[in-house]
């Protein structure tokens, strides 16, 4: 797959936008309460940063790497934790946040292994959900955009590790 073009759907400014309204609900279904942000490496960490600084209940940020087996464009269900989380999360709010929820299999499965170590609560955070691609039902609490399916990069999310720093989001168009 060569790239052609990329097409800016969401701006800068409209991203910066949805991230200040999650955040917003997020310190509102939290108030008085504090929450563990749980960034998914790489391509979370861009949307991570951005809506940690959008809350106002107390935060804790950790991280998480995991890689989805599969070729190309496409995971495949068989998700190995690369790095663990470096702390425990017994009695907390935890909130995985993702850049992008596509088949679901990431997720249902990162969701079944965390709600194993005792959190309080366990939600989940996207910025982008792709809802025509799922095969596995996962439960999304807060999403930022809903996209057609079609492959998109910046903002976090990288095609052959490439494009994650655009500060925008765009569809991207391939050579024919
Ligand atoms: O819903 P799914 O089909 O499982 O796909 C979603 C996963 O794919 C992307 O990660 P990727 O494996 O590309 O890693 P990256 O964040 O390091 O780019 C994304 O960040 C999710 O973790
Ligand atoms: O559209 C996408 N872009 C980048 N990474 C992805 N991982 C799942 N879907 C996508």
């Amino acid at each position: 797959m060569k790239i052609k073009n990329i097409n800016v759907h969401f701006t800068e400014a409209e991203i910066d936008k949805k991230i200040r309204e999650l955040g917003a609900r997020i310190s509102e279904d939290y108030a008085g309460e504090s929450v563990c942000l749980i960034c998914i490496l790489k391509g979370a960490s861009f949307f991570t940063c951005e809506l940690a600084k959008r809350i106002t209940v107390p935060v804790e940020v950790e991280f998480m790497s995991v890689s989805s087996y599969g070729s190309g464009t496409e995971s495949s269900g068989i998700v190995k934790i690369v790095q663990d989380l470096s702390t425990s999360i017994e009695g907390k709010n935890v909130i995985v946040v993702e850049d992008i929820i596509d088949t679901g299999r990431t997720l249902s499965y990162l969701l079944e292994n965390l709600k194993t170590r005792s959190p309080k609560s366990v939600r989940l955070c996207t910025l982008l959900d792709k809802p025509e691609r799922r095969v596995v039902d996962v439960k999304v609490d807060y999403v930022g955009f809903e996209i057609p399916d079609e492959f998109v990069v910046g903002y976090g999310l990288d095609y052959n590790q490439q494009y994650r720093n655009l500060p925008y989001i765009g569809f991207v168009e391939i050579e024919e």
